[in-house]
């Protein structure tokens, strides 16, 4: 069971009492007007086209959307940099008390932002639970970090000296996919401002709702009104944003395709960038294996969150010795997963984000199937029995097995519940397959060979690494790619790397030799 995991401890710790829902599928009403700006909830200055938001469980629509075009962007950039006066010239301390403030907040509404969220994205009310303690854990962990920023103090001959200062960027952009809404914000939002930056955040057009609550949060726990400002859209609305001279930093993520366009756009601006986009990452599974972890370690690998997540281990290769009694109690444990109702306890698979992607997914199993693999289970629609949730977007998980390297599900990212069973032979071999591929987000290895697990981590080019488990996010621990699932990293003291820029300052205490 998931709740093995002592990473996730905490969280179901906490799941286990969990206050009143505030919604159940099918009712929330969303909170409107979805821009944030100065510390307001604002509608767009200029918001033109509008987006249908729908909910995946039951498929209504659960808001429309208007997307924010330029004079709206730059009220949002030139709020920030109001703010970003203000909060820049705070001492770290008094920065870190507002960050644990808001930390404390989001512990405190968890159960509401979660229901939220399971509403707005279709991933069961289990995990949102977990990703909003990730969210705060990593608000926290960024506040003990402001404090203690700071640069070196370097002596140089006859009692001159040098220093660094640790500064700030300004105003930073924030792009958000629609898989973890809430907490791909917070990964970005810690970081950036616990170095002293103000941030302009853009979610998904297909995930806008919950952002708009950690907006209220910092306001509510103290930061300067504009620090953090939510301007709803889509791509349109994501160029504006990167596009606008005044913002110093653009930090992505989302799909490969789109972080070209992003880093192109920030290229014309020399605006540094981080990108944290897709993958397609391998799972090592050898025959000493504890089989039980292994197969565990597998479905965390490929099923949460409906399988629509960037560092999923797509690509399980098993050594043949084990390769049978693997695979029959991973499709076992497979069909066992409950789908249904996001909102309640006893699921573990909720909705696709939507139809489009739903038949996306779809076609690369029958791509698949056309293609020599052969589905050991699901891959098919899954109707739930409620008749609320008929117009829901649910597909049974699905394992294929009889993969071949060169077939299209296990070359491209899928980003459905869709697990690649792939046999290998020997350590070499598995690791020149491994790193076959344009991606290079994570990767896992189980075995009980240390040197082995290690040897075979050095090895694999991904940026996220995992022996004896897959998919657990520590927020002390870096995150991000390599290879084309991008560059940059968030979470642990590498992001403040990427937030902040180093002034040093050369201090002369003699004279001037001048040699004119
Ligand atoms: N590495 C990570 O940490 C990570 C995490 C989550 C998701 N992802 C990746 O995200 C992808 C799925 O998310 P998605 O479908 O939302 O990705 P996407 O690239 O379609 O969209 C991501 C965001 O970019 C915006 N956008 C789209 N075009 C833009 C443009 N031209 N300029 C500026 N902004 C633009 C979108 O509105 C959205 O907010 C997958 O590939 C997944 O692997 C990566
Ligand atoms: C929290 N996880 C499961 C590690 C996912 C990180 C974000 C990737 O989509």
């Amino acid at each position: 069971s998931i709740s093995q995991n002592s990473h996730l401890a905490v969280s179901n710790f906490l799941c286990a009492v969990p206050s009143s829902p505030c919604s159940a599928t099918g009712t929330l009403t969303v909170q409107q007007p979805l821009n944030y700006r100065a510390g307001a909830r604002v509608q767009p200055a200029d918001g033109g086209q509008l987006e249908e938001v729908f909910e995946p469980a039951t498929g209504r629509v659960l808001c429309k959307l208007p997307c924010s075009g330029e004079k709206e962007v730059d009220l949002a950039v030139q709020s920030a940099k109001a703010a970003f006066k203000i909060w820049s010239q705070m001492s770290g301390m008094e920065r870190c008390r507002v960050m644990l403030e808001a930390a404390r907040i989001i512990r405190e509404q968890r159960e509401e932002i979660a229901t939220m969220e399971t509403i707005n994205n279709g991933k069961s009310i289990f995990e949102a639970r977990v990703d909003i303690d990730i969210s705060w854990q990593c608000l926290e962990y960024y506040a003990g970090l402001a404090g203690s920023l700071a640069g070196e103090h370097i002596q140089l001959p006859g009692g001159s000296f040098g220093y660094t200062r640790r500064e700030p960027l300004g105003v930073c952009v924030g792009i958000g996919a629609w898989n973890y809404p809430f907490q791909i914000a917070c990964w970005k939002s810690g970081p950036a401002l616990a170095c002293g930056n103000a941030m302009v955040f853009k979610p998904s057009p297909f995930t806008p709702i919950s952002v708009v609550r950690l907006a209220e949060i910092f306001t509510e726990a103290g930061v300067p009104k504009g620090l953090f400002n939510v301007v709803q859209g889509g791509a349109a609305t994501g160029q504006l944003l990167c596009q606008h001279p005044d913002v110093a930093k653009i930090s992505f993520t989302g799909s490969v395709p789109t972080g070209i366009k992003i880093m192109e756009m920030a290229a014309k601006g020399i605006k540094p960038v981080t990108l944290e986009l897709g993958g397609k990452s391998p799972l090592i599974i050898f025959s000493d294996a504890d089989l039980e972890n292994a197969v565990k370690g597998a479905l965390m690998a490929n099923f949460l969150t409906q399988g629509e997540v960037c560092c999923n281990g797509t690509r399980v290769f098993v050594e043949r010795k084990i390769l049978d009694t693997f695979t029959k109690e991973v499709v076992k444990r497979t069909q066992k997963i409950k789908i249904g109702d996001p909102l309640l306890e006893d699921t573990r698979m909720g909705a696709l984000i939507n139809r489009p992607h739903l038949n996306r997914v779809q076609g690369f199993i029958k791509q698949a199937k056309e293609q020599g693999a052969e589905v050991l289970c699901g891959g098919d629609l899954y109707v739930p029995d409620d008749p609320k949730l008929k117009n829901g977007y649910y597909m049974r998980p699905c394992v294929l097995g009889n993969c071949k390297d060169d077939m299209t599900c296990v070359k491209e990212e899928i980003f459905g519940p869709v697990m690649a069973i792939l046999p290998f032979d020997t350590e070499e071999e598995v690791l020149e397959r491994a790193n076959a591929t344009k991606f290079g987000l994570a990767g896992g290895v189980f075995t009980r060979d240390i040197q082995k697990a290690h040897r075979v981590v050095a090895a694999l080019k991904a940026g996220m690494c995992f022996i004896n488990n897959y998919n657990i996010s520590p927020v002390e621990l870096p995150f991000g790619g390599y290879k084309f699932s991008g560059f940059g990293r968030e979470n642990g003291r590498a992001a403040i790397e990427y937030y902040s820029q180093l002034k040093t300052v050369c201090v002369e205490m003699g004279d001037v030799e001048s040699v004119f």
